[in-house]
């Protein structure tokens, strides 16, 4: 029987010997590998992280001892080891377990996210509240070298250095984000990784100062004094001690006897915050993830023996963006594309190819990259900030106070609009037509397919007036309709009658379309309406492809409330039109794909054609006698009332 298989709660580790640990790792790597390439996840991250994080379970107690993992992504073989394996089969799967930590999947999961660099912020929060409760457990933040340049985990820094609460944070130093990690800190972390002479002599330093008894007086200030200075010569800055954070490192994260007497020394350690420093791999143990860690970060299912195989070119509507503006800043060279660590998934890879000089990876900083922004279109730039619409919630206040208010050129390139599938509630970027409509200045696409994302965007290069958002979701280059007419005017796609106008929202135009042939094929002649621009609100052309239609549906894939559809609700005249919404609902939207979610919303085709459908008979039955009903069999044939 394997280690594994008896493992049920951290407390069976405790009696491992660390042999047995070390043939614990080989197992769980070759279970990860096993159920991921069946399932998909994020692989490379978890692999990395094997030994750091049996060696925590084995030396801190949780649930008593608080672990909390920046961003989540790497906590699965924590699940492994708090008795979640059985449900790795259904690992970011609809009613499955999530890929992130939940605390209402494990007492374990102390605490959660999805979004990056919040670690060491709760960590505090916990340890604050262990000293007032007056109770005596450990605090435990890991997080990664990426997710430590986000801008709030360097406040949280500057708080916990000061305020002296034991925290213990654990670096995951793997040398990357997603893609290669960026900036000066991550230049500082590789010096520390590099001065291998400072640690040697730091740590003899040590030693002498702790084997020397009652060592007092000059000889301890001198001995420190040349610590110090020696600290000072090897290592310019020392950040984190003179923060006030105690470092220890850098420890080799896949030397498990070495993790866990770096982590049993800060477990005993009284005095203050302490961070050890821990190097690891990204992609431990699968060569191809070793390779290529960026490509292994999130993963489909793949191979054992190959690999992720190249899927028959399938372009994302990232990379219709990406190509689209490489394109334009040909023609421009103001042009400028930024992104916050996440150029791959934006579809920015070309772009930073060809123009250098013209990117900008930030780093997990999205409110810097906002006004970063700003102030380049301020200079008479033409910024692009690529960005996922969850992860825009971060800069709210820079897109409002340093763009907005400023009527700054700045393009918001919004990606992953909409529900995004597997990543769940974290992820899904269902707010920011509600929290981009109320800004004045702002305008607001939402093209409905490749091509007239590719229009709508040229359209926004030329244009210069200030602040524009663009929203697309996560999901193939489709073509749905060919384009026609102008990206900043409503389009009438279909108009066969009055019976009804269904005004879709380009995310989910494709579900609108399908809706209306569903319903043409059921004898219901009415109008499709693609929206193009949601801000500012095209009432007038609206209200002219609506014609003489009175029951207007409206569909899109943000929350009802401040959405799309509430807008159009009170601009149109209410006693012409019955307006029904159809919308992401007031809940956080759990894990699933994105056409099963949908589904579940009442927001597939499908789903949307019934909901119409019913709505269209209710009201002939309340306004005609039922024999006037157009459809009353099908009404009662199989709809899914709501
Ligand atoms: C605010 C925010 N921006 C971007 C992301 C996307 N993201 C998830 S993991 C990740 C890289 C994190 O790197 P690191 O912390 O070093 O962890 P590693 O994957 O290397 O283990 C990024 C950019 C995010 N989760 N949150
Ligand atoms: C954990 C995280 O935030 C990212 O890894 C995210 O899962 C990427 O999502 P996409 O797969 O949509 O690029
Ligand atoms: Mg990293």
């Amino acid at each position: 029987m394997r280690h594994l298989d008896s493992i049920k709660s951290p407390a069976d580790l405790k009696g491992l010997s660390e042999a047995d640990l070390k043939i614990l790792a080989i197992e769980i790597r070759q279970f990860l590998l096993e159920s991921l390439s069946r399932t998909g996840g994020h692989l490379s991250s978890n692999l990395g992280i094997v030994e750091l994080t049996i060696a925590l379970h084995k030396i801190f107690d949780s649930p008593e001892d608080k672990i909390i993992f920046d961003v989540g992504h790497q906590g699965y073989v924590h699940k492994l080891l708090t008795g979640r394996m059985d449900q790795f089969p259904t690992l970011r799967q609809l009613d499955g377990m999530s890929g992130f930590l939940k605390r209402s999947e494990s007492e374990h999961d102390a605490f959660e996210a999805g979004h990056s660099s919040t670690s060491l912020s709760a960590a505090l929060g916990f340890a604050k509240a262990r000293s007032l409760k007056g109770t005596k457990e450990h605090v435990i933040a890991v997080i990664g070298d990426g997710a430590l340049t986000g801008g709030m985990a360097f406040e949280a820094l500057n708080h916990i250095g000061h305020d002296r609460e034991k925290v213990i944070i654990i670096l995951n130093d793997n040398e990357m984000s997603i893609s290669e990690n960026v900036g000066g800190l991550s230049k500082y972390l590789d010096r520390i990784r590099t001065s291998n002479n400072y640690y040697k002599l730091k740590g003899e330093t040590e030693f002498i100062l702790s084997k020397v008894p009652g060592v007092g007086g000059a000889m301890a200030r001198g001995l420190k004094r040349l610590k110090g200075s020696i600290k000072y010569f090897f290592v310019p800055g020392m950040l984190f001690e003179d923060l006030g954070i105690t470092y220890i490192g850098p420890v080799d994260g896949h030397d498990l006897p070495a993790l866990i007497h770096s982590l049993d020394r800060a477990k005993e350690a009284n005095d203050g915050p302490i961070l050890i420093h821990v190097l690891t791999r990204k992609g431990k143990g699968f060569m191809p993830a070793e390779l290529d860690p960026d490509k292994y970060h999130g993963v489909g299912k793949f191979s054992l023996s190959k690999g992720v195989t190249e899927l028959p070119a399938a372009k994302t509507l990232s990379q219709t963006f990406g190509d689209k503006l490489t394109a334009l800043a040909g023609e421009d060279e103001r042009i400028i594309a930024l992104t916050a660590a996440m150029c791959d998934g934006t579809g920015l890879e070309g772009f930073r190819a060809r123009y250098p000089k013209r990117f900008f990876d930030v780093g997990i900083a999205e409110q810097h990259a906002v006004t970063l922004s700003a102030s380049l279109a301020c200079a008479g730039m033409k910024p692009v900030f690529a960005v996922y619409s969850t992860f825009l919630q971060r800069a709210y206040d820079q897109v409002l106070h340093d763009v907005c208010i400023q009527n700054a050129n700045v393009t918001l390139a919004i990606d992953r609009a909409g529900l995004v599938g597997q990543d769940g509630e974290t992820h899904h970027g269902m707010f920011d037509l509600s929290f981009l409509q109320p800004l004045p200045n702002m305008t607001i696409y939402s093209p409905k397919d490749a091509p007239e994302l590719e229009a709508t965007l040229s359209h926004i290069m030329r244009r210069e007036a200030g602040p524009v958002a663009i929203r697309y979701p996560r999901g193939v280059a489709v073509t749905l309709l060919p384009f026609e007419g102008a990206p900043d005017a409503p389009q009438l796609e279909r108009c066969e009658g009055d019976d009804f106008a269904l005004i879709a929202v380009g995310n989910v135009f494709a579900n609108g379309l399908e809706a209306y042939e569903r319903l043409s094929a059921l004898g219901f002649r009415g109008r499709l309406i693609n929206p193009r621009i949601l801000k500012p609100l095209p009432v007038d052309a609206l209200t002219e492809a609506i014609g003489d239609t009175t029951a207007i549906f409206t569909l899109e894939d943000n929350v009802l409330t401040g959405g799309f559809g509430e807008r159009i609700t009170l601009a149109l005249d209410p006693q012409r039109c019955n307006v029904v919404n159809f919308a992401v609902p007031d809940h956080f939207v759990e894990h699933g794909t994105i056409q099963q979610l949908h589904e579940r919303l009442g927001l597939s085709g499908k789903r949307v054609a019934q909901r119409i459908q019913q709505s269209l008979v209710t009201r002939n039955m309340k306004s005609h006698s039922a024999s006037n009903s157009r459809a009353p069999e099908t009404a009662a044939n199989g709809v899914d009332y709501e």
